[in-house]
């Protein structure tokens, strides 16, 4: 499905781009390749300070993702290298993510953690994770991670269950199916504790929430609903200080405030 996003995208901006220039108009913001002006200037920012500053295991996990035909659902570099950021102003320690695929923010998150931090790290499949855990082993974090198969909105109300997980977490990091986005959110304001941070991906979801309704692609329409819901619940709660930042897919920084 992330194949067809992605090819669909490309297809549709390059036809719709060419005959908008054809016609000698200035294009529209919305069909530019990337968040960024153009895909010349994305390339510029990962070649000059997000690649060079990889660490070699997040590389590896990236071409071992290569070949994966859903490759392109990765946490992009860029927000990665930010979350990065993120996690270490916050000294976090004990962690979860939703949405695990084949693992670079689970293992970008596990090398940002100290030697006894926790990641409980939700994933419903667990196949993708299979590919990228002996990059993990190889790294030596793999004690840091609890790996949990499942949907994620049980394990958040059974983490709810236990009174002791209240206010307990330093960070989490959530890049799943879109429609729950909000129903991690409410969970996530009890097990976070406040000045903890909940980062979510894909918040401006291929561009489209800025399209109008009759010119997104029928593949975009559900998620560009999901996200423009999501974007007005979160900018409108008083719990949360946000940050909405055009990194990768666009990326919402939330940090509890009460
Ligand atoms: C975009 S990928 C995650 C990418 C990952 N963060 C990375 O950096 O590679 C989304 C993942 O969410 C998982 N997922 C989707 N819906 C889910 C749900 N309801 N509960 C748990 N996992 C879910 C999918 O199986 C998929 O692996
Ligand atoms: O179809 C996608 C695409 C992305 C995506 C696009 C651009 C980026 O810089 C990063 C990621 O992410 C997705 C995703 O997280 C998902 O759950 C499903 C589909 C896609």
């Amino acid at each position: 499905m992330l194949h067809q996003f992605i090819t669909l995208k490309n297809l549709l901006s390059s036809t719709r781009l060419k005959s908008t220039m054809e016609k000698g108009t200035k294009p529209p913001a919305r069909f530019s390749k990337g968040l960024l002006q153009t895909e010349e200037l994305y390339n510029y920012v990962l070649e000059t300070s997000v690649y060079p500053r990889e660490p070699e295991p997040l590389r590896e996990i990236r071409d071992v993702t290569a070949a994966h035909p859903r490759a392109m659902m990765s946490t992009a570099p860029d927000a990665g290298q930010f979350m990065a950021m993120l996690l270490k102003l916050v000294d976090a320690k004990k962690t979860i993510e939703i949405g695990v695929f084949t693992g670079y923010s689970l293992l970008l998150t596990a090398l940002a953690i100290p030697q006894d931090g926790k990641i409980i790290a939700i994933d419903m499949n667990r196949e993708a994770y299979d590919i990228g855990l002996p990059v993990i082993k190889r790294a030596g974090v793999e004690h840091k991670i609890n790996f949990i198969e499942s949907e994620a909105l049980p394990v958040l109300d059974q983490l709810l269950q236990d009174s002791r997980n209240d206010g307990s977490f330093d960070f989490a990091f959530v890049d799943a199916d879109k429609v729950n986005y909000w129903n991690y959110h409410e969970r996530l304001m009890k097990l976070l504790k406040v000045g903890g941070i909940a980062v979510y991906d894909n918040t401006l979801w291929i561009g489209s929430v800025a399209m109008p309704e009759d010119e997104t692609p029928e593949i975009l329409k559900a998620g560009r609903q999901a996200t423009l819901e999501l974007n007005k619940l979160l900018a409108g709660d008083p719990r949360v200080q946000l940050s909405h930042v055009p990194l990768g897919d666009g990326i919402t920084i939330c940090r509890r405030v009460y």
